[in-house]
């Protein structure tokens, strides 16, 4: 099997090479017909249907549900153009930096700018 890395960055270039592609053959290039609006609304339906198969509590609907709203996601990311890549180098940023911590210095942050 191959590293998720491979499979995110194929997947960004299968994608890119739709871009402009005949919407009544590839799903792809017809969302991007569509525009972003519409690859956003995607996003929307299917945070909503993860919800539902989490709430569900069946895992293989879970991880379909899951499968389309990174697959929907990747094609917010080529619209806005963006690259798995970097999503992947800001989760890389945030290892090992507790979540807590990271909230109590943003608000920390906030306050100081809010006295300034
Ligand atoms: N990974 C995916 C992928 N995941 C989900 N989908 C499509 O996303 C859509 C999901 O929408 P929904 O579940 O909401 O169902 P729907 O078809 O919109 O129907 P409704 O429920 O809205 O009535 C389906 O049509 C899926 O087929 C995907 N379509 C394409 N890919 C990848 O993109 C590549 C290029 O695809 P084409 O552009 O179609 O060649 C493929 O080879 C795949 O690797």
């Amino acid at each position: 099997m191959s590293s998720s890395n491979d499979t995110l960055a194929r997947l960004a270039e299968v994608i890119e090479s739709r871009r402009g592609g005949d919407p009544d053959k590839s799903y792809v290039a017809r969302l991007f017909h569509k525009g972003n609006d519409a690859i956003l609304k995607k996003i929307g339906e299917e945070a909503t249907e993860t919800v539902m198969a989490a709430k569900d509590g069946d895992p293989k609907k879970i991880v379909y549900e899951v499968a389309d709203l990174w697959f929907h996601s990747m094609l917010a990311l080529a619209a806005y153009g963006l690259k798995p890549a970097d999503v992947l180098a800001e989760l890389e940023r945030r290892e090992g930096l507790s979540g807590l911590e990271e909230f109590a210095a943003r608000k920390l942050q906030q306050r100081e700018g809010e006295g300034s």
